[in-house]
């Protein structure tokens, strides 16, 4: 029985694989850098490497509440005489002596001559005599100077994106601000005289305009500065003056809508008019008509208008632009095995990004189901899921126990 081909698919289209290092070559990195205080830098992309100036730890301290004591007054002795105490910012402030310990608490400086820390639960004290249970082992219990970071050593390449963690490191090392790309700017609107703004009352033939909010929610967990420029009417006119005004402003024109080769689909028309069309069609659904090019200095990047196409081709094909132009280094998305609970059903030809719900079942495994209709009109298929099933280009349909490639959403569509 012979297999039927997604109508949609063409050989001349490339696999979104082959297509977004070609997408990617047209994305030139902002230059502007500019310091920031490190409370401001969250979701920021360092623009610079970061180098410990210090020792961290900077001196030899406890990893537990407890005493330090010569490892080799141990196990002959087995009671040791206490002499003083350290504690965190506190240290110990006189001098070692064979067969004595030194109450510590964690983080507190080990004092010199001192070696091993005991906790305390192994300890016994009778007044100033402590009968510790030996350590196993030298260095015990002690977190040793310069065991996390040497002087000079490289904590942080430039193009890392600022999270928290790497908020934590930056203050671990003691730098109160950082340098980081500029942001991003990014206008974008919706093309199309069946949209209406929320709160109005729909007449025939209208619907509400979603996927400006939808991209404005990815556009704001991106962390980038954009500018919402409305809705567009399908006019000719309106479409240029729109695209003016967001090239004059900023560094990504996004649109939704028009890129197809409907007889109102003008945004790729006028785009050709007023700056250059460089990329349209890859072989994905959804999301096949994208296109890419440039007006003025700014990128322009069309979204098919579907609202799921709309949405996955901002995931997989805008974000990698987003990331380049704001300097931050590739994400290579993390892909698992799932086995599928239900068929699929898929046309070879296109590679396609279904949408899934991943879980655990009772055995532990990874399994993954789709979230119903996969039509692209299909905006609440997008809510449900937490992953792409990957579908690969030449793939038919899916029999149910098979296993299936993921990708699990990342933070900027959960
Ligand atoms: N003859 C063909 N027709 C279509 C093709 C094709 O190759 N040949 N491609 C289909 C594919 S695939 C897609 S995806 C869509 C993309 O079309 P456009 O980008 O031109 O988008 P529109 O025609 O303007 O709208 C498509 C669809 O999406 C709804 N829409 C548009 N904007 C919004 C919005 N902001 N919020 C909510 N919904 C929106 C619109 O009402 C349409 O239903 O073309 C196929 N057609
Ligand atoms: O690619 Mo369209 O995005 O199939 O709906």
């Amino acid at each position: 029985m012979s297999v039927s081909q997604d109508p949609c698919a063409k050989p001349t289209l490339l696999h979104p694989d082959d297509a977004l290092p070609k997408l990617l070559q047209q994305i030139t990195t902002l230059e502007a850098t500019e310091a920031v205080a490190l409370t401001d830098a969250l979701g920021r992309v360092l623009a610079e490497d970061l180098s410990s100036g210090i020792e961290m730890p900077p001196f030899d301290n406890s990893g537990m509440d407890g005493y330090a004591y010569r490892f080799d007054d141990l196990p002959q002795t087995g009671t040791l005489k206490l002499i003083g105490r350290s504690f965190a910012g506190h240290p110990f402030t006189g001098k070692f002596e064979p067969g004595t310990c030194v109450r510590i608490m964690t983080g507190a400086e080990v004092p010199a001559g001192y070696d091993t820390v005991q906790m305390q639960e192994q300890a016994q004290a009778d007044g100033d005599n402590i009968t510790l249970e030996p350590c196993k082992k030298r260095g015990e219990n002690v977190r040793l100077r310069a065991g996390e970071l040497a002087i000079g050593q490289k904590v942080l390449t430039r193009g890392s994106l600022i999270r928290a963690a790497e908020m934590g490191v930056i203050a671990t090392i003691g730098l109160a601000s950082v340098r980081v790309y500029r942001r991003v700017k990014v206008a974008f609107f919706s093309t199309g005289d069946e949209l209406r703004p929320l709160g109005s009352e729909l007449q025939p033939g209208q619907i509400y305009d979603s996927n400006r909010y939808a991209i404005k929610g990815l556009l704001e967990r991106l962390g980038v500065e954009w500018l919402d420029l409305g809705v567009i009417k399908d006019d000719r006119e309106s479409i240029r003056h729109a695209f003016r005004e967001a090239a004059s402003v900023a560094d990504m024109v996004l649109t939704s809508g028009g890129v197809s080769v409907g007889e109102a689909d003008f945004t790729k028309q006028v785009l050709d008019e007023e700056g250059e069309i460089t990329f349209w069609k890859l072989a994905m659904k959804p999301g096949k008509p994208f296109a890419m090019g440039h007006i003025g200095k700014a990128v322009f990047c069309g979204l098919p208008g579907n609202p799921v196409s709309t949405m996955v081709t901002f995931y997989k094909l805008v974000l990698p632009l987003l990331h380049k132009l704001q300097g931050m280094q590739p994400v290579t998305p993390l892909q698992l095995q799932a086995t599928l609970t239900s068929p699929i059903s898929k046309k070879p030809g296109r590679v396609e990004y279904q949408r899934g719900i991943l879980s655990r079942n009772a055995d532990g495994a990874l399994t993954v189901c789709t979230t119903g209709s996969q039509d692209s009109s299909q905006m609440s298929s997008m809510h449900s899921a937490n992953c792409f099933i990957v579908l690969e280009q030449m793939q038919g349909s899916v029999a149910a126990d098979t296993l299936v490639t993921v990708e699990p959403f990342n933070s900027v569509l959960c």
